[in-house]
């Protein structure tokens, strides 16, 4: 795949590291740049370093790591990688193609991907869009690095990225959070705490596998859970009206999506 600098070593940017090792990606072929010294990868062979300063020679590719609030400090010493031809593959939520433009300069070759944390078992999604400088070649760099951790969708529009951080690089927490409410619940109809979790857990995690198993629309996966006059149609009266979840997870998305286009400046 070529070598590559990873700037910033944090939840995604680690998951993703993990993922390109396992699939095959050479640790002699990566440098890391993450400030924070626990950290810095020790065991896997990668060579790690405080500050991108530390970097001399340009990689193929850099990939940009950080929180979208720290892009502005980082990318005044990645420039001279930019100007060099090196190709960024960002992952920072908001950050728009014509920010990495106007700090990059504008023949920078940027691709913006949006991931999720389910990269770090390989079974993460991720939608890329690139800047019009990239060449298929490139793009096919970055899809490889990305693809080695999960699903890759490309875009051509750009703005859809705000609704897809919302949708799939916010959601997981969203389903954990399922999990942790499921579970509050059947504690309060007389489960013991953990019991609950055990069963919010599995019951996740195996819907999650035969989602991903069936053939069959998840409509269709949920029709077969609720029998005629049983108990899911009781509960499903309640999460379906119209007061339900749907307004809820509307209002969320729209949260999430509209702070997707703040973190932009
Ligand atoms: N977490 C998620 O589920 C997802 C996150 N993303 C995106 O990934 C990016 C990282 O998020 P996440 O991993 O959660 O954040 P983290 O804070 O866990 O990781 C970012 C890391 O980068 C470090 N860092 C800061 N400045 C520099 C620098 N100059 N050089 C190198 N490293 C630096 C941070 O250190 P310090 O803490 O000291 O600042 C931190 O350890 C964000 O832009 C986010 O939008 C995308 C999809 C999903
Ligand atoms: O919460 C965030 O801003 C990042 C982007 C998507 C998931 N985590």
């Amino acid at each position: 795949m070529g070598d590559l600098l990873l700037v910033g070593c944090g939840k995604m940017g680690g998951a993703m590291l993990e993922g390109w090792l396992a699939r095959g990606l050479s640790a002699a072929d990566v440098v890391v740049a993450e400030p924070v010294d626990a950290l810095r990868p020790r065991t896997s062979g990668v060579r790690a370093v405080a500050s991108t300063s530390d970097v001399a020679k340009t990689p193929e590719i850099v990939v940009l790591a950080v929180k979208p609030q720290s892009m502005d400090g980082v990318l005044p010493d990645l420039k001279r990688f930019a100007d060099e031809g090196a190709v960024f593959l960002s992952i920072a939520a908001g950050k728009t193609l014509k920010y990495f433009a106007s700090h990059l300069g504008t023949t920078a070759k940027v691709v913006r991907s949006m991931p999720n944390t389910p990269a770090a078992v390989r079974q993460g999604i991720s939608v890329a869009t690139a800047a019009g400088g990239v060449s298929e070649a490139e793009k096919n760099r970055c899809h490889q690095l990305l693809e080695a951790v999960g699903q890759v969708v490309w875009v051509d529009d750009e703005a859809l990225m705000d609704p897809v951080t919302a949708l799939s690089g916010s959601g997981p927490a969203y389903v954990f959070l399922l999990v942790e409410a499921m579970a509050a619940a059947g504690a309060k109809l007389g489960l013991t705490p953990d019991m609950a979790m055990q069963l919010a857990r599995a019951t996740v995690a195996g819907s999650g596998e035969l989602l991903k198993q069936s053939s069959e629309p998840a409509s269709q996966l949920r029709v077969n859970v609720t029998s005629p006059g049983g108990t899911t149609a009781e509960a499903l009266k309640v999460l379906m009206a119209a007061d339900g979840i749907q307004p809820v997870f509307d209002k969320a998305l729209a949260a999430a999506s509209r702070r997707s286009k703040e973190l932009a400046g």
